[in-house]
């Protein structure tokens, strides 16, 4: 079945879109990447989704407006990646995550006594989308997961179990996206490998980064291309130790976050705990790409049962240099590759996961994993527009 898989993430710098050939069943299923493209945001649309993220109010009327423009953006992408190829019969859409907040057992800060239950909003809505595509459309895939009691994220362990599993060895396939999120696949030929699947969102990945760049270049730049002024500075090992206590880092599994922690707020007292270090632009950097390679490794280190043979990055964070070989530094002898490496897109993963995930509903197949998500059980994901 060819489906499109879309996705916009929490870094905010467009909507990555996956044209697949999927087939087979459940966790037995094979994939064939037809095209990838990232269709970036117009300038106006992606600054008013990152001010919402960051805690602007918006009124109702503008938050209609602020979904039809995302839905139309995300049914042209579908429209483009499908331009000249063979008719896809399904569409899966993550749309754009604008607010997470996880259960309250999850760690979800922003919970309340009134209100424990996780709640996520991804806008972009289905039923537009398949109107203005003629294409069935699934979308909402975390509302499921979290009515179950679920974090609602993350969702793509399950996918990467299915397309990045090792017959005899033990994986982490690690994204960097806005935020870092691991999946730990053990090796499939132990009987119970399913039941020791484990995935958590492991905390910042690029998104105090973006930001950093963005303030301390004045905004000329949006990311630090390739790590390379990070590398040009030296991490304050004492800075890094420090942000490491935070409670985040310390909750075990599953949990998960987003821009709402590890955004705007959080990246202000981080430049104001630099202030005491005297750090120069590339040190604060430096200090802050550690602070992403550490949290992933420790979060390894206190949360699995043993440290995996292999860690596959993907993500935009996998083409920061200097990121992976802190990654890679920190973890020893255990290689750190990226899933290019191994056959599957690191730029395009995400959204591949989101047109098996809306595969996976078509077929009648639960999409969660509750080892990752937390939620009870397996269920359904997504919504379907006809
Ligand atoms: N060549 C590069 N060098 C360094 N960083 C890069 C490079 N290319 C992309 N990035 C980083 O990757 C980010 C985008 O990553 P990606 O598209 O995977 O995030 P996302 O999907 O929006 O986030 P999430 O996975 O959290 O939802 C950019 O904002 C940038 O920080
Ligand atoms: C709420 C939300 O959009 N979460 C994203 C975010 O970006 C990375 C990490 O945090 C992950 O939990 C999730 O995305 C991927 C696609 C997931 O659900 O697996």
């Amino acid at each position: 079945m060819r489906v499109i898989g879309l996705i916009s993430g929490t870094s905010v710098d467009g909507i990555d879109a996956a044209l697949v050939d999927i087939s087979g069943t459940n966790l037995d299923i094979e994939i064939e990447l037809v095209a990838g493209a990232t269709y970036p945001y117009p300038t106006h649309l992606r600054e008013r989704i990152l001010a919402v993220c960051a805690g602007e109010a918006l009124s109702m009327a503008e938050l209609a407006e602020l979904d039809d423009a995302i839905s139309c953006a995300f049914a042209q992408a579908a429209k483009n990646i499908q331009f000249g190829q063979e008719q896809a019969s399904l569409i899966g859409s993550h749309g754009q995550t604008v607010y997470h907040r996880p259960p309250r057992k999850g760690g979800g800060e922003l919970s309340t006594p009134n209100s424990p239950l996780g709640y996520s909003i991804q806008l972009g809505r289905g039923a537009l989308i398949a109107h203005l595509t003629g294409m069935t459309t699934v979308s909402n895939f975390r509302a499921a997961d979290i009515a179950a009691g679920g974090q609602g994220a993350p969702l793509v362990p399950r996918v990467d179990a299915a397309l990045l599993s090792d017959f005899a060895e033990s994986r982490c396939v690690q994204n960097i996206g806005g935020i870092g999120n691991v999946a730990y696949i053990p090796p499939r030929r132990d009987s119970n490998w399913l039941e020791k699947l484990r995935g958590w969102d492991t905390g910042p990945g690029n998104s105090l980064l973006d930001l950093a760049v963005e303030h301390l270049s004045s905004g000329t730049k949006t990311y630090d291309e390739n790590g390379a002024w990070a590398a040009s500075g030296n991490p304050c090992h004492p800075l890094v130790e420090q942000w490491l206590t935070q409670d985040y880092f310390h909750l075990p599994p599953p949990k998960s976050t987003g821009r709402e922690l590890f955004g705007v707020s959080y990246l202000q007292n981080c430049l104001q705990d630099a202030e005491a270090y005297q750090l120069s632009p590339a040190d604060i950097l430096a200090t802050l790409t550690e602070l992403t390679a550490a949290s992933i490794v420790h979060s390894y280190r206190s949360f699995l049962p043993q440290m995996p043979q292999r860690v596959l990055l993907c993500g935009g964070g996998s083409r920061n240099l200097y990121l992976k070989s802190r990654i890679q530094n920190l973890l020893g002898s255990v290689p750190v590759m990226t899933t290019d490496d191994v056959g599957l897109s690191a730029d395009f993963k995400e959204a591949i996961a989101f047109a098996v995930l809306a595969y996976w509903r078509y077929m009648g197949t639960p999409g969660n994993l509750p080892t990752a998500t937390g939620a009870p059980q397996e269920v359904l994901l997504g919504e379907v527009s006809p």
